[in-house]
């Protein structure tokens, strides 16, 4: 329905006639899919601005240099700024910017957790004097929480913050090898300031863990402050990817801070040396990781969307065998294992794109709640982001490298695209918390709901089903035939029934056991599946609520309803197991899942490539010769191979040391270099 035109590209579109089939009115989609029509613009206006600027190009990321490759981060972020600047960009603006360069670099952490951290937990008076900074990057901030020896067991950081009444100052201590931090990201080049979570000792008590402000490199000539060490931690997982960031060390020896320098929101010491606690929760603490763990689940499905569109392209250009009889062969996408595995991953980004816009809802209901000291459902907020920043991440990085399996050998080059997003990517499964760790927050979480609800609370939110437990716990599915699958109240009340069981169960275990930590301990392998059954119904729920709404646009609605199905049965047949150690279902009510789901697949097939058009992702960003819009991939993945440096000379460097000697018999001879 929509012209390659639009697109400024006349030659060649090879996905023509797959654009031709699409049942829906694909523009509409996109604006769905961007979040509303003033979203789309700003989205296409910035995708083209990075798009078009030579500064954001990308194309040899893979290639270059770590210091290179960092070396140019610095100065595709200080671009950034200066356009910022320039044109006076308002925030939406700027993190449209920061997606679309697709580069991590410093002010993702200066933004995302030194800010807000100091939003959330700094006094007015020191917001003040620290935020005027940090808003104009006069400084910049990086969150110095990991240490070597902890990451995930906050409490047990080992950096200290003594207080010293004598001179009214905070010394900063890094007592052990494994207290140095390690991680955070801008800290190794970059930074000028860090947020030091650090053991608070006053008074020759331990108040534990707390966060300061401290200066580690002169703002003069960015040499690290006297008995500061810092630098970075070397290189990481795969070419490009996350190596453009300076994830860094950092160790003090007895470093002097003045005591202001303590974020005093949630807790004080005074001038004698005194400890003082708000009467805000202390988990206001982590609220910096919060947002970022929100997000990540917002961004999830714009890694996932871009793997899918690239795979779904490549797969209806790709031909494999058939082509008897003068007939083309057929397309790799027509045959029902490629649909089998690369569909539900296309379903699973869009339900990922309806769960980021209600994860963004939700912080902003949080936030606003919290401004007016309501921490009511602070408890339901850490679990849902917590609990979704660990599925979606899991399932987007396993779903990206599922679609480079999914474009056969040309995946595994970097011209695919699809190696590098792999590799910037599949840290996200460990950063702003581990994903097994942040289930079984989760799963803690199930198990108060559960005692809550046993002693007369209601649930509300996202928990509020397990109210209706006794019911859940007591009901047979009543699906008799497939089509009894596309009744959204029976796709529900199954993940809702799943959901409860899996959390009863356990929570009878843990109940049971003489020692409730050890039993927790004991059962967590499956308090961890009873935590994903949870998150996966939030998702299900999610899109079940969208795809119940009506939408502007032809067939919009009618896409969005079957791929919803295909999710919720893709998920029900992969965990199938659950749904019959619970004995909600049957082996034939999951044999009808599986067939409504292959039917299912058949309706997507006209419309693939259409839908992930939907997700409108430039050339520019997808970086992929596979992913191209106009399908020309042989042309392209021919071109760039000419790009490489191997090819810059016919005849190889190393010829004469290395390959000649081989090649005529003397590797023994007195000539030879070996
Ligand atoms: C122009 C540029 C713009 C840029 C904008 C950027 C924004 C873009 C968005 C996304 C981009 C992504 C970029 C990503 C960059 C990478 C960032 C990576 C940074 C990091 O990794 S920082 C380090 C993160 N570290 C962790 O996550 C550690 C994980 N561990 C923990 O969270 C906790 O310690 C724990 C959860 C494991 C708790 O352990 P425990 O010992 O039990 O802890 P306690 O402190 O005693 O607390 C228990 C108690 O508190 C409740 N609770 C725990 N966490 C929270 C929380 N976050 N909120 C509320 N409540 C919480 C917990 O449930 C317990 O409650 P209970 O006592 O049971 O009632
Ligand atoms: C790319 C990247 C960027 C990062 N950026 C920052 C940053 O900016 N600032 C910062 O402070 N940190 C940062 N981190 C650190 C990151 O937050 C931690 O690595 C993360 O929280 C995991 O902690 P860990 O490394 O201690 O893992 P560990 O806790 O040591 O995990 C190792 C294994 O043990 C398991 N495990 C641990 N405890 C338990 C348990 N109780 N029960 C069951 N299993 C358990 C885990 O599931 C995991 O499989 C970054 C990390 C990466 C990879």
């Amino acid at each position: 329905m929509e012209g390659i035109e639009e697109r400024g590209v006349k030659e060649v579109d090879y996905l023509a006639e797959e654009r031709a089939g699409a049942q829906f009115h694909v523009h509409s989609m996109k604006i769905f899919l961007a979040g509303g029509q003033h979203e789309y613009e700003v989205s296409t206006r910035i995708a083209n601005l990075v798009a078009n600027d030579p500064v954001f190009a990308k194309e040899d990321r893979a290639r270059i240099s770590r210091k290179e490759l960092y070396k140019n981060s610095l100065k595709k972020a200080g671009h950034a700024w200066k356009i910022i600047l320039e044109k006076g960009l308002t925030e939406e603006e700027s993190m449209r910017m920061r997606a679309f360069i697709d580069e991590p670099n410093y002010t993702d952490l200066h933004w995302g957790m030194f800010i807000t951290a100091l939003k959330g937990q700094a006094t007015e008076e020191q917001q003040h004097k620290w935020l005027r900074q940090a808003y104009k990057l006069a400084i910049i901030g990086c969150y110095a929480q990991t240490e070597l020896g902890h990451g995930s067991n906050v409490q047990g950081l080992e950096t200290t913050a003594t207080f010293d009444p004598s001179t009214d100052e905070f010394v900063l201590n890094s007592p052990t090898l494994t207290s140095t931090k390690w991680w955070p990201g801008g800290l190794g080049k970059a930074s000028t300031h860090a947020l030091v979570y650090a053991r608070l000792i006053t008074d020759s008590q331990d108040y534990g863990v707390h966060a300061f402000i401290a200066q580690i490199r002169s703002l003069d000539d960015h040499i690290p402050l006297p008995n500061v060490t810092v630098g970075d931690i070397g290189v990481k997982f795969g070419n490009g990817g996350y190596n453009s960031m300076d994830n860094g060390l950092l160790r003090f020896d007895h470093v002097r801070i003045p005591r202001e320098n303590m974020l005093m929101k949630l807790a004080r010491v005074t001038e004698q040396g005194k400890y003082e606690r708000s009467n805000k929760p202390r988990q206001l603490g982590y609220g910096a990781m919060v947002y970022i763990r929100q997000g990540i689940v917002a961004e999830a499905s714009v890694y996932l969307s871009r793997a899918v569109t690239i795979a779904v392209r490549y797969s209806a250009v790709r031909r494999q065998f058939g082509g008897k009889d003068d007939k083309a062969e057929v397309q790799v996408i027509d045959y029902r294992t490629q649909q089998h595995r690369l569909f539900p991953l296309l379903a699973t980004a869009y339900a990922y794109r309806i769960v980021g816009f209600w994860m963004k809802w939700l912080y902003a209901d949080v936030t606003e709640r919290l401004n007016n000291n309501d921490f009511s459902n602070l408890p339901e907020v850490h679990a849902c982001t917590a609990g979704l920043k660990s599925i979606t991440t899991s399932v987007t990085a396993d779903g990206i490298e599922q679609c480079r399996k999914l474009c056969g050998g040309h995946g595994y080059l970097c011209a695919s695209g699809l190696p590098e997003l792999y590799a910037a990517y599949v840290p996200a499964c460990t950063y702003e918390g581990d994903n097994t760790i942040l289930l079984l927050q989760v799963a803690r979480f199930l198990l108060k709901t559960l005692t809550q609800v046993a002693s007369g609370t209601k649930p509300v939110g996202t928990a509020a089903y397990l109210g209706n437990v006794q019911h859940l716990t007591s009901v047979n599915c009543e699906v008799s035939q497939g089509k009894d699958w596309l009744n959204p109240s029976v796709l529900l009340e199954a993940f809702e029934a799943r959901s409860a069981r899996m959390a009863v169960a356990c929570a009878m275990h843990v109940a049971e056991a003489p020692d409730s930590e050890l039993a927790f301990e004991e059962l967590s392998p499956e308090l961890v599946e009873a935590a994903r059954a949870h998150c996966q119904l939030i998702v299900v729920s999610k899109f079940i609520e969208q795809a119940q709404k009506d939408l502007p646009g032809e067939g919009v609605k009618q896409q969005l309803e079957v791929l919803c199905n295909l999710y919720a049965l893709s998920l029900l047949t992969t965990h199938s197991s659950d749904f019959l150690a619970t004995g909600y279902l049957t082996g034939t009510q999951v044999s009808h899942a599986k067939d409504q789901q292959k039917a299912l697949f058949s309706c997507v097939r006209p419309n693939a490539v259409a839908l992930v058009d939907a997700f409108d992702h430039t050339d520019h960003y997808l970086g992929s010769a596979l992913g191209r819009y106009d399908g020309d991939v042989y042309t392209h993945l021919y071109k760039g191979a000419w790009k490489d440096p191997l090819n810059e000379s016919v005849v190889t460097e190393g010829y004469h040391e290395y390959l000649r000697p081989v090649l005529t018999q003397q590797l023994w001879g007195p000539t030879s270099k070996l």
